[in-house]
């Protein structure tokens, strides 16, 4: 079985820790909006679509509590709390979109004057708890979509070595994964020989989660650190790179886990075809170009410590910043749930 990070019945969220992976399983409960702010801001949930999910999650939950009857309190309260979830991490665009949504869906129920305030919760809770079911179906598209784009590249029947970076997995998603949900697919269809996951300094979502997930999943995969990408391009051929996507804007530029373009570029060097696999809600049409997204930057503290252990030379300044951007021209295809765009090529699938 898959791992699970978001277990959730009306009225009750819990999120696994992906802060005590992989060495203790550990679900928090996540009573409301505060909590899920929280879990968030602190990478106890990462991956785009997780915060995403978890961030509106914590709002239905909060909501079913809530015994307001006057549906324009609803409504003023309903905005502030999604604007609130927005600011745990900025630069992920599935949380934003989604509270964009979810805003306009309480500004027609508010307005409607034969939607009463209790089917106004209803609803509104419902459209949010859809998010979940909808994330793994688009996911398990994404899988076949990639796996198909890269088999088709190659001569005959032969066999695909990976290379992936950060986690995208069914901890960063609601299951089934994005990238990982590519590998996935390769896999079932027995034409994965291996998987290369980079250890994804500071944080090691790589080591921790992605490695965790495919030996849990039994799929034959090596961990490497992220300096040595370019010595396994040289060493063994790679068939493909394909990864994540944090925000990816109107010309395909593309921000996700910091260390991302600088794979981009080995892979452009040694004629490695770059793959982006992610669903519709991580593209952002209002921005041009990513030269708008908001990077985070993260505490020193997740640089220079190992947990609490510090490794890094005390007084010594550091920068953290959490993504980079990979320009479109790096990016063989955009794989999404509605097929494999050029990344100058998402108008077509998202008009402006
Ligand atoms: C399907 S997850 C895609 C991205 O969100 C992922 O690659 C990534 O960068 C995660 O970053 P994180 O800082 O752990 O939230």
């Amino acid at each position: 079985m898959s791992l699970e990070s978001i277990k959730y019945q009306r009225g009750n969220l819990e999120v696994l820790d992906q802060l005590l992976l992989p060495l203790q399983t550990i679900y928090i409960k996540v009573a409301g909006v505060e909590d899920g702010w929280k879990v968030i801001n602190k990478m106890q949930v990462g991956g785009a679509p997780a915060i995403a999910i978890v961030g509106c999650l914590s709002l239905a939950v909060e909501l079913l509590k809530d015994e307001t009857s006057d549906k324009k309190i609803m409504r003023q309260e309903i905005e502030g709390k999604l604007n609130y979830l927005v600011s745990a991490r900025p630069t992920a665009v599935n949380i934003k979109l989604a509270a964009e949504e979810l805003i306009n869906l309480a500004n027609t129920l508010s307005a409607d004057e034969n939607v009463s305030a209790e089917s106004f919760k209803e609803r509104f809770i419902t459209c949010i708890e859809s998010m979940l079911v909808k994330d793994i179906e688009d996911n398990k598209a994404i899988g076949e979509f990639g796996c198909e784009a890269i088999l088709k590249q190659l001569e005959g029947d032969s066999q695909v070595r990976v290379l992936t970076h950060c986690n995208t997995g069914s901890l960063a998603t609601a299951g089934y994964g994005t990238a990982l949900g590519v590998i996935r697919s390769l896999h079932k269809s027995s034409r994965l020989e291996h998987v290369y996951c980079t250890e994804t300094r500071p944080y090691n979502q790589g080591a921790r989660l992605t490695a965790y997930e495919l030996v849990h999943e039994k799929v034959p995969a090596t961990l490497i650190v992220d300096s040595m990408v370019a010595a396994l391009m040289h060493a063994r051929k790679i068939t493909a790179v394909v990864v994540g996507a944090d925000r990816v804007a109107a010309n395909g530029d593309t921000a996700n886990k910091i260390g991302t373009y600088q794979i981009a570029i080995v892979a452009k060097h040694h004629n490695v075809p770059f793959y982006v696999a992610a669903p519709l809600t991580s593209i952002d049409m209002s921005l041009k170009s990513g030269d708008s997204i908001k990077i985070e930057e993260r505490p020193d503290k997740e640089m220079t410590h190992i947990g609490d252990f510090r490794i890094a030379a005390p007084g010594i300044k550091c920068w953290n910043p959490s993504f980079d951007v990979t320009p479109a021209s790096l990016i063989t295809g955009i794989i999404t749930e509605k097929g494999v765009f050029a990344p100058n090529n998402l108008q077509e699938i998202l008009p402006p």
